[in-house]
């Protein structure tokens, strides 16, 4: 499966990682940084009303490059004046053509908070989000166990970042309940045969208490989209693909919002 083999290449990577700045040095030099409290990813996707968590990726496993032209600083600036209440940043380069510096860059410039969207499968990589500027990190429950989602989801807190916990079914969502996640993903790509629906985050809302946020991930493409969730209690939706397959991406948020135009 391709989380498998994210997994694998990820982990990879964070050795090669390790022998240019050890463990010890990445976790202190992560802690001796302060928490910028007014960059909260919680706080930002909290308030009333659906909040859009706006995503810039180049590639993806599914759909190969989706954006040949890649300006990632416009398109964080742009989200940003629309009114994004955060934006998630892919880091991963072997699928999805990503950079760290991409994040880095983009967390200096906005004031609104980036989410690192890796494959985090080692303490290592959230020490790293924070360097990057990160306010938040990604944990996927099929990548890890249940020991490991409550000690990631420790150090993340420590740190001052949130962490988005990403369930597909209905025994992961009790996965992320139990680690103590406060906010919850839940992805409608099935990651074995990449179809999308709708309806797996519709679904599984009804087993996520009502004070922990729920997130709505992958495949959403219209105001209808978007209506269907907010009726449904998601408090938060991740757009990837749809903004960036748009050649104008602050109508197409409005047009999703349903702004008056
Ligand atoms: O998008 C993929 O093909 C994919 C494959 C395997 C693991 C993760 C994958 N996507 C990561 C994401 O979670 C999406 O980028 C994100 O939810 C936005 O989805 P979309 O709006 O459909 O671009």
């Amino acid at each position: 499966m391709i989380l498998d083999k994210l997994a694998k290449s990820t982990r990879k990577r964070v050795e090669e990682k390790k022998k240019i700045k050890s463990y010890k040095e990445i976790e202190r030099e992560a802690l001796s940084l302060s928490i910028n409290q007014d960059k909260s990813f919680y706080e930002a996707i909290r308030k009333d009303g659906i909040s859009f968590i706006c995503e810039i990726k180049q590639a993806s496993p599914s759909k190969g490059i989706i954006a040949e032209n890649f300006p990632y600083m416009d398109i964080a600036i742009e989200y940003e004046a629309v009114g994004a209440s955060a934006i998630s940043v892919l880091t991963e380069p072997e699928y999805f053509k990503g950079k760290d510096e991409y994040l880095l860059q983009i967390s200096e410039k906005v004031k609104i908070p980036t989410l690192r969207k890796d494959f985090t499968v080692d303490p290592y990589q959230i020490y790293e989000a924070k360097l990057l500027g990160a306010s938040a990190i990604l944990l996927i429950c099929s990548l890890l166990t249940l020991e490991e989602l409550k000690s990631y989801n420790k150090i993340t807190k420590e740190l001052g970042l949130s962490a988005l916990i990403e369930a597909h079914d209905e025994e992961e969502v009790k996965k992320a309940i139990e680690c103590g996640g406060d906010i919850i993903g839940v992805n409608n790509r099935n990651l074995k045969d990449f179809t999308v629906d709708l309806t797996n985050s519709i679904r599984l809302r009804e087993l996520v208490p009502k004070d922990i946020l729920f997130v709505s991930e992958s495949g959403i493409q219209t105001p209808e989209d978007i209506q269907r969730l907010q009726a449904n209690n998601v408090d938060a939706v991740l757009i990837g693909e749809t903004f960036m397959r748009s050649e104008n991406k602050k109508e197409m948020i409005r047009k999703l919002r349903g702004d008056e135009i």
